[in-house]
């Protein structure tokens, strides 16, 4: 793992970067409204363009107000302190004007400097955080930037070899418990997804969960629960041999080093309260054998950890809602964003 990049400042409340996302979609309403609402409890900035957020706030609510500091500002002067009265915004401009519902790949080198100056600000001392809204990925590529997601981003610029995606909230059921998704695998095309699971890389996996749930999450003994990669958990070799060449090997070997973790158990059954009631975590093999049971589950409430970076990234559990935003402001729901800062904050407390 990376050396840490934030600044220690303890006893100083943590400032957190909300990057706002593709500008067409509702990433920019869910950051200016989580931020407003939590203003009292997270000193937010927002990072994108000043023009454009000020004039969606004014929107939203007249009552918004929005400070720009420019890049150029503060690398000269760090940024400045701002009260509870107001928002701040790191000014990164557009590439082009902005459609609501209407994707420009004109944008998508705006929305990846967005996230460089939120890399650059944790590196700078400005934030002890960041909270992404949610891109739009084809318009990134379609910008001429091969792009699969915030996760692989963050890890690149930030030169890690390997991060874990988790995802973790609260099941509208009553009653459930917490629940929280790691992935051993992100975005990969399904026929990519066998090769890419191996010893070596499962074990890194685990290492990281493990280290994530006792360090920022304050777990002191993590369980976490593996599951399978082929129906059945391969049928004893009879539905596919990764569980027996690769998978029940790499948690042996994390046993040994004091993990617990424990499987592989088939993905349909796994998702019961008898087996989520005492883990901390579900490792799934792949994007869509986990998401879409947390989602199914939290929808709209959840959050986006990026375990394994050397910075504090947190998201929303939800994507651009085109289709939300094209019909004007008013329709998007911001708890997940707010979910996504109060975990940052968090997380931020917990490592000052
Ligand atoms: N953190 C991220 O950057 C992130 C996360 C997920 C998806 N995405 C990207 O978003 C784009 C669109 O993805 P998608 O269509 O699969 O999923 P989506 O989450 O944008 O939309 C799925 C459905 O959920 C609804 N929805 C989403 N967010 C909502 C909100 N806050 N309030 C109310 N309803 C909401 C939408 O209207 C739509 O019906 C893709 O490019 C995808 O890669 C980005
Ligand atoms: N896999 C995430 C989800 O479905 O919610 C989403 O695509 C965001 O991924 P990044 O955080 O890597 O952008």
């Amino acid at each position: 793992m990376s050396a840490n990049l934030q600044a220690r400042r303890p006893g100083v409340r943590p400032v957190i970067a909300i990057t706002t996302g593709e500008p067409a979609g509702i990433g920019p309403e869910i950051a200016i409204r989580a931020a407003w609402a939590m203003r009292h409890r997270v000193n937010a900035v927002l990072v994108g363009d000043a023009a454009f957020l000020a004039m969606t706030a004014a929107e939203i609510d007249p009552a918004i107000r929005i400070s720009a500091v420019t890049t150029m500002a503060a690398r000269n002067a760090g940024l400045p302190h701002f009260g509870a009265d107001r928002l701040c915004a790191l000014d990164i401009p557009l590439g082009a004007h902005v459609q609501p519902g209407v994707l420009d790949k004109e944008n998508g080198r705006y929305v990846l400097a967005t996230l460089d100056a939120a890399i650059e600000g944790i590196k700078a001392g400005w934030f002890e955080a960041v909270a992404t809204a949610p891109v739009q990925k084809s318009t990134i590529n379609d910008a001429g930037v091969p792009f699969s997601g915030h996760t692989e981003y963050f890890a690149e610029q930030t030169g890690t070899a390997r991060v874990v995606m988790m995802l973790a909230g609260q099941p509208h059921t009553e009653g459930s418990a917490h629940l929280r998704v790691a992935l051993a695998t992100t975005h990969l095309p399904l026929k990519d997804v066998g090769a890419a699971i191996t010893r070596d890389g499962l074990g890194q996996t685990l290492d990281i969960i493990d280290a994530d749930l006792r360090a920022k999450f304050g777990i002191a003994a993590p369980r976490i629960l593996v599951a399978g990669l082929n129906p059945h958990a391969g049928e004893n070799g009879y539905l596919g041999r990764e569980e027996i060449d690769t998978i029940i090997p790499a948690l042996e070997a994390a046993r040994a080093r004091g993990i617990d973790a424990r499987g592989p158990y088939p993905a349909d059954t796994l998702f019961q309260p008898k087996y989520l009631k005492d883990a901390d975590c579900v490792l799934a093999m792949y994007h869509d054998q986990g998401l879409p049971v947390l989602k199914y589950a939290t929808f709209g409430q959840g959050v986006n950890i990026t375990l394994g970076l050397p910075l504090i990234r947190t998201s929303v559990d939800h994507g651009t809602a085109l289709d939300l935003a094209a019909q004007g402001l008013g329709r998007a729901d911001c708890s997940s964003m707010q979910a996504a800062l109060a975990a940052a904050l968090q997380m931020a407390q917990a490592s000052q």
